[in-house]
């Protein structure tokens, strides 16, 4: 079993989802969590400069994506066959799309607000309907079994509804979606014992 580094912030934010999948797995790893006051120290040293990064046998995976397909696809969470591990792929980039357009690190607080409240009132509706419509009367919204497109709706959604509380509540089919993942054994003791931060 290879050793596993996972390095980012101490927020859920764009490592959480690999933290989900090695929960579900139950592989171990070291989920390293440096301090915002430290991060102009260590960017230099990081690849790209950008966190997260998986650290495996010390060869390093950068981008959230990436470390998350590699994990789902070793977890057996990517997708049945070729066709269904792109259908999963499509939904996790339809809500990254989303997710990425937020001014995370906006330093004016209005400027910051104004574009989260447009984002959260003008673009997620249509988004949610989509997704709404894409999982219809389906248990998960890949295939037959849970893919890592349903753990990344449901890490996403928790930050929406942190920043917009009642979001999806016109949309039970999705909250059902959410309650399945959370439902999940692993996933539950995760949410559990993990780290209590806002994002
Ligand atoms: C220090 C950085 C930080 O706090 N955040 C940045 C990124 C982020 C946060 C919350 N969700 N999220 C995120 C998740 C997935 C995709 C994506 F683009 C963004 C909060």
């Amino acid at each position: 079993m290879p050793r596993y580094k996972l390095v980012y912030f101490d927020v859920r934010g764009r490592a959480e989802i690999s933290r989900y999948l090695f929960a579900y797995s139950g592989i171990k790893y070291e989920d390293h969590r440096i301090k915002l006051e430290d991060w102009a120290k260590i960017k230099p040293t990081i690849p790209f400069g950008k966190i997260p990064i998986l650290e495996v046998d010390g060869v390093i995976i950068h981008q959230s994506l990436a470390i998350g397909r590699y994990l789902a696809k070793e977890t057996g969470l990517a997708g049945q066959t070729p066709l269904e591990q792109a259908l999963a792929d499509a939904i996790v980039d339809t809500i990254d799309d989303f997710v990425s357009m937020f001014p995370w690190a906006e330093k004016n607080p209005d400027v910051k607000q104004q574009i989260y409240n447009d984002l959260l009132t003008n673009t997620a509706p249509g988004l949610l309907q989509d997704l709404d419509n894409f999982l219809g009367d389906k248990k998960w919204l890949v295939g037959k079994s849970v893919t890592w497109a349903d753990f990344y709706w449901d890490v996403c959604s928790t930050t929406f509804l942190v920043l917009r509380p009642g979001l999806v509540d016109n949309y039970p089919k999705l909250l059902a979606l959410k309650e399945r993942v959370q439902a999940l054994p692993a996933i539950a003791a995760w949410i559990e014992q993990r780290p209590k931060t806002t994002l």
